[in-house]
């Protein structure tokens, strides 16, 4: 759920902590030596003076690090690709223990306590998650911010080039000094091999000038003391990046399919809201049936199995029957559901990730 200009965390549910300029930042309300992990009152003071548009005092001042910015394209930022979407736990990420155990370490507790984790123990400012479609790399983006209570950016590669045309090298010095007003904050760039990848000759002048823009971007943002931002790069080509993107985005985490056990958990919870009579041998027998699916081709399964109630009903009775009167989903709607609904992933593909991981990731493949 992307938010609209100046949401404010009360509005959207959501438990970010989004505007505090204050917080990390070069503020001229605090030191800015030490980020406490707790908001001082001269913080809360700090965020209190501001009004809606988080980038203004109430005295309608603007935060200096915008000022050379375009404020149409600050509120585009703000409407399009900050979000202030739901909480999110660990919990509801079926697997991936470790990837969650190695991101907690390595990113959350570090953005909580940045007393502690000085020195050596420093957060590294760029990670990468890599692995196929719809494994929960963007899950993982939003729980870390979430967990954080960091504000949450947002943005695919691809568009910068595409939706933003002419406008993507602007685009990406408006979002990172928009995330410097609201730190800490997550930078989670979808198919980020779309904008770091091996320079070719057929590449356009434009994108050449947009990976330029946003290299020097992420430079700036792992070299400042201060800042704490964090640059989530999420790809499925991770072999098309090139040594520069591999060499900033240090923790390079594989995603994997989820296996057996994360695939009873994604039914389980799937089917939680959905009245249902599946008993736990047969979520067992589905898990078995999915080997080499995905979350997100879990989501479709489930959701075509959800309908398996509905198409039994007579399209006479249609408009008449109660909505209590609809079966409940038993196991043969999801057998009838999978023969509609395949695994995405190649194994091909899978060959691919385990590889590359082999070669540069950090562990996060299951042993
Ligand atoms: N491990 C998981 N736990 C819970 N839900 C999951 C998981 N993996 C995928 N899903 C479901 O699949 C949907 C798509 O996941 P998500 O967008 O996070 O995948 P992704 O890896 O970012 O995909 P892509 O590479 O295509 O952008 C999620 O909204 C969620 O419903």
């Amino acid at each position: 759920m992307k938010n609209k200009f100046g949401c404010s965390r009360q509005e959207s549910g959501q438990t970010h902590a989004p505007v505090k300029k204050s917080l990390g930042g070069k503020s001229r309300y605090v030191s800015n030596k030490f980020i406490p992990p707790v908001k001082s009152n001269s913080q809360e003071e700090g965020f209190q003076r501001r009004g809606n548009n988080s980038q203004e005092f109430e005295d309608g001042e603007v935060d200096e690090r915008l000022k050379m910015i375009d404020p149409k394209m600050v509120e585009l930022i703000k409407s399009e690709i900050m979000d202030c979407g739901a909480k999110i736990d660990w919990e509801d990420i079926a697997g991936l223990h470790v990837a969650k155990t190695t991101i907690q370490e390595i990113v959350v507790w570090p953005m909580l306590r940045p007393d502690i984790f000085t020195g050596l123990r420093r957060p590294p400012k760029g990670i990468l998650l890599f692995g196929p479609p719809g494994t929960g790399k963007t899950l993982i983006g939003k729980c870390i911010a979430s967990q954080s209570s960091s504000t949450f950016f947002s943005i695919s590669a691809s568009s910068l080039t595409s939706k933003w045309i002419g406008d993507g090298e602007k685009m990406v010095r408006a979002l990172f000094a928009v995330a410097r007003c609201h730190q800490p904050a997550v930078v989670f760039i979808d198919e980020i091999d779309s904008l770091l990848s091996q320079r070719s000759e057929s590449e356009h002048e434009s994108s050449r000038r947009i990976k330029t823009e946003f290299l020097v971007q992420l430079d700036g943002a792992s070299t400042g003391e201060e800042d704490r931002i964090l640059i989530i790069g999420a790809t499925n080509r991770p072999q098309e990046l090139d040594e520069a993107a591999r060499r900033r985005l240090v923790k390079r985490l594989y995603i994997p399919l989820p296996d057996n056990e994360a695939r009873k958990q994604l039914v389980t919870n799937l089917m939680r809201s959905e009245r249902n009579d599946l008993i736990e041998s047969q979520i067992e027998e589905i898990a078995e049936l999915t080997d080499g699916y995905s979350g997100a081709d879990m989501k479709n399964l489930c959701q075509e199995a959800c309908l398996g109630p509905i198409r039994s009903i007579a399209a006479s009775q249609m408009f008449q029957i109660s909505a209590d009167s609809v079966r409940p989903v038993n196991i043969e709607d999801f057998k009838s559901a999978l023969r509609r609904v395949r695994s995405s992933v190649s194994t091909k593909d899978l060959e691919i990730y385990k590889m590359w991981d082999q070669q540069y990731g950090s562990g996060g493949a299951p042993l």
